[in-house]
């Protein structure tokens, strides 16, 4: 069987991040014009599949570069009630953030049958619940720890923003910031185990990625792992599952 070269896309609030399944490459890039010399060089004629969450002229600016240099249109993931084996349980599908649907899609691919905790450590602190039978029950939104520092500091006169330390009682103003936010993202994480427990359902594997997941991790629950992208995972596995052919 051929094997149809494609170029999978994270466009997130604060980064774009992308694989190129022939060629192994994958990146995080801040800017369109940033993706483009990322991406320049990589075999032209790729399909394109792409999650986006991000500024809608961002998506635009992408469409364009695509279809100008590629003469490829990217195909951005709809949130639908089913993939995979998975069953989608948010009342609203439009509402909900293709980016959780495709990390949730992707955790399934590692760990499948077993409970599990779905923690997207990005622009926001995303935690969704997915049953070992397929249900995505669906989960909360917070502000993650970047948003919340830089909130502190815009919102008040003197709190710097800058990297402080986690401590049983923090006596700098850094630490105070630094462990008053981890609490509220360790404490909504536990919050959620104790949801699922409280449900029937305790969690077997917590599982965080994003740009905050390699420091959040040691200070997480013992079953916590760090991975890599798992919605460009979940969005391989679509691929996979659909024989290469785009429109999932
Ligand atoms: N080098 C970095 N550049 C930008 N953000 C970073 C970096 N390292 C860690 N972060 C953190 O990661 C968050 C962005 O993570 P990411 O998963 O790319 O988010 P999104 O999917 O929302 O674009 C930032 O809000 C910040 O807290
Ligand atoms: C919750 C999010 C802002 C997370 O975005 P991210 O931090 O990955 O950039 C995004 O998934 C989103 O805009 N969701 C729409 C609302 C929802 O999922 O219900």
């Amino acid at each position: 069987m051929k094997q149809i070269a494609y170029l999978l896309l994270d466009l997130g609030n604060s980064r774009i991040k992308w694989r190129h399944s022939a060629s192994g490459c994958s990146g995080v890039a801040h800017s369109c014009s940033e993706l483009w010399q990322q991406v320049a060089d990589l075999p032209a004629g790729a399909q394109i599949l792409g999650c986006a969450v991000g500024a809608a002229d961002l998506q635009q600016q992408i469409d364009q570069l695509f279809a100008q240099h590629w003469h490829v249109l990217p195909q951005w993931l709809q949130v639908t009630r089913q993939a995979l084996g998975i069953m989608n349980h948010y009342p609203q599908l439009h509402e909900q953030g293709p980016d959780r649907w495709a990390a949730v899609l992707g955790a399934h691919q590692h760990y499948p049958q077993q409970n599990l905790l779905v923690i997207s450590a990005g622009t926001a602190i995303v935690i969704d619940t997915l049953l070992a039978n397929g249900d995505y029950l669906g989960g909360s939104i917070a502000p993650g720890l970047g948003l919340m520092k830089s909130a502190l500091h815009q919102a008040t006169a003197r709190l710097p923003h800058a990297r402080g330390t986690l401590q049983a009682f923090p006596q700098s103003t850094l630490d105070a910031i630094e462990t008053g936010c981890l609490r509220a993202i360790i404490g909504s994480i536990e919050q959620a185990l104790s949801a699922a427990i409280a449900h029937g359902h305790p969690i077997d594997q917590v599982i965080v990625f994003g740009g905050d997941a390699a420091y959040l991790q040691p200070l997480l629950h013992a079953k916590a792992i760090a991975m890599d992208n798992l919605v460009l995972d979940g969005l391989a596995a679509l691929l996979a599952a659909s024989d290469g052919k785009l429109n999932p």
